[in-house]
């Protein structure tokens, strides 16, 4: 067994781990960085990327069957299921060489490749050949596709999200289970790609959405395009070799059918990679699902015996199941690189504030806190809300785009903007412009002071917020839409 002595261990070589080293490399020389799986990230290799890629396939086939609807006739749309996987599978070859070509300036002594577990708080064995004595460690170990147990009865026909990105061409048709963002963005971009596609849901959730409005308005709105049922009542699964039969209740009704398909893709969240870290070593307090008790901003995570002094283990990223998203995996890793690099002491990261976009269409997005943690937080007659629709929006009728609801949350009295949800076409845009105003602390008033081009999707926007404002007491009931900018604001 090969005995080293580093600085820093970082655990992972994903977004929140090359974030982490990056920022610890500038406090210490011998900073080391373990990679026990496929280089590249999530995010690159079977993440945010190739699901982008496929959405981009997908949103290129709906424009050419709407055209139509302009008067142009782009003739019969022929999707070459070959083509289309052939490009997702090299633009995302070609982003994961990026990630591995910067990967490139690790000094390859720094860069170790080998499961690492712990043997001790300060000891981690790296594969079957090397131990490690770290003054301070970063755990980013990201996530991996979680299934439930009773799909095993879906036998080869059932897959996860990593696997449709290795398809050679499209399948017939995919039940896809879990209506989050991933089977919700999978599931319509597959339809849109002439897959015959059921999604089941459980409990009724729908993506990022919280406020039932939104889930029952996204709901519909989906559903003129392909099945989907958020609070599906499934029967049974049967699978063989070449196809799963899925027995389920019609969405709405008793009638029971059963329906076959290529494939069961199970997109029904992810877990952390604690489980073989052998965490029980490291010295750590665990949650009761196994996960680090941390800080979160300093992503430091808590001792069993560190007399709130916090240890010398840091979190990051998708490991630590706050947010499992790529740009808080990058801050928190940069955070936590910090703060090994500091230890023993150690300083608050700022931690902005929290926005989700799925990449559907239209498009969902939250912003900042949701109407109820609002509520929680401040009372329930404290909550102010505003409303608009995207139906009689003019830029998105312009684009027959004209699907879609906003509700933003504002605190009475002050009439600070507390946060948003979002359902409409290219929502991603204003959902920034809101992330942006809540990191400024905008009040609802300075916000409708702000200038409004015309005729944009953000006129929209201004409607909510005079909405919100009306609620607030803090300006003139919205009368028509703004007519005095121009139509359909
Ligand atoms: C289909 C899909 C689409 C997504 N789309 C988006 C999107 O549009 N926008 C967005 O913001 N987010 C998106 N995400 C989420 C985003 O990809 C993740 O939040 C992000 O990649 C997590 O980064 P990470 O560094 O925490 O983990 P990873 O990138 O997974 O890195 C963790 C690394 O640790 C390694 N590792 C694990 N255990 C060990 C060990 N014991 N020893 C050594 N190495 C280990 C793993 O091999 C891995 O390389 C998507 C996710 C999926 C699945
Ligand atoms: N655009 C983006 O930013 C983006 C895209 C994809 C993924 N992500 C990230 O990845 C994370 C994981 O996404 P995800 O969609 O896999 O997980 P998720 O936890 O968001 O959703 C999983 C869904 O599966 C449902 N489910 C669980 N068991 C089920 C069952 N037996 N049958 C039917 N449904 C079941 C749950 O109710 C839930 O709605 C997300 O939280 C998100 O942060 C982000």
């Amino acid at each position: 067994m090969q005995e080293r002595d580093v600085d820093i261990a970082i655990i992972g070589a994903g977004t929140a781990g090359l974030s982490a080293w990056q920022t610890a490399r500038h406090y210490h020389e011998n900073v080391v960085l373990i990679e026990g799986g496929e280089p590249g990230t999530t995010c690159a290799r079977v993440g945010c990327m190739p699901s982008k890629l496929l959405i981009a396939a997908a949103e290129a086939a709906h424009h050419a069957h709407e055209a139509a609807g302009f008067g142009i006739e782009a003739g019969p749309v022929e999707i070459d299921g070959r083509a289309v996987m052939a490009r997702v599978r090299h633009q995302r070859d070609a982003f994961v060489k990026g990630v591995l070509d910067s990967m490139q300036r690790i000094d390859p002594d720094k860069l170790l490749s080998g499961h690492a577990c712990f043997e001790s708080p300060h000891t981690l064995r790296v594969g079957d050949s090397q131990r490690l004595h770290a003054r301070s460690i970063v755990i980013a170990t990201g996530s991996r596709p979680h299934m439930p147990d009773a799909f095993a009865a879906a036998g080869e026909r059932l897959i996860d999200s990593d696997a449709v990105f290795e398809w050679e061409t499209l399948p017939g048709s995919v039940a896809v289970f879990g209506a989050g963002v991933v089977g919700l963005e999978l599931g319509q971009a597959l339809s849109r790609l002439g897959v015959r596609v059921r999604l089941f849901g459980k409990s009724g959730s729908l993506g990022p959405f919280q406020e039932a409005a939104m889930r029952d308005y996204a709901e519909r709105i989906f559903n003129e395009a392909f099945y989907l049922d958020p609070a599906a009542r499934v029967d049974a699964i049967e699978g063989d070799d070449s196809q799963v039969a899925v027995t389920f209740r019609k969405r709405n009704s008793a009638e029971r059918l059963t329906e076959s398909f290529d494939y069961l893709l199970a997109a029904t969240g992810r877990r952390p990679n604690l489980d073989r870290l052998a965490l029980e070593n490291a010295g750590l307090a665990l949650d009761d699902k196994g996960v680090p008790l941390y800080n979160r901003f300093t992503m430091q995570c808590r001792g069993l015996d560190d007399h709130g002094e916090g240890s010398h283990v840091f979190i990051a990223g998708d490991a630590s199941q706050e947010l499992p998203l790529l740009h808080e995996a990058n801050q928190q890793g940069r955070i936590a690189g910090h703060n090994a690099g500091r230890y023993p002491e150690r300083r608050a990261g700022h931690r902005s504030t929290p926005l989700s976009i799925a990449f559907t269409d239209p498009q969902m997005a939250t912003v900042g806190m949701s109407r109820e943690e609002a509520v929680s937080w401040f009372g329930c007659d404290s909550v102010a809300e505003g409303e608009a629709s995207f139906e009689d929006q003019g830029r998105a009728m312009v684009m027959r785009q004209n699907r879609g609801l906003m509700r933003l949350y504002a605190e009475h009295g002050s009439g600070q903007f507390l946060g948003a949800e979002l359902f409409g076409p290219r929502v991603e845009h204003i959902a920034q412009l809101l992330a942006w105003a809540l990191e400024q602390r905008m009040g609802v008033e300075r916000m409708l002071e702000m200038p409004f081009y015309h005729p944009v999707l953000e006129e929209g926007l201004r409607s909510a917020l005079r909405d919100l404002n009306r609620a607030l007491l803090q300006g003139p009931a919205m009368t028509e839409r703004c007519f005095e900018y121009g139509p359909g604001g």
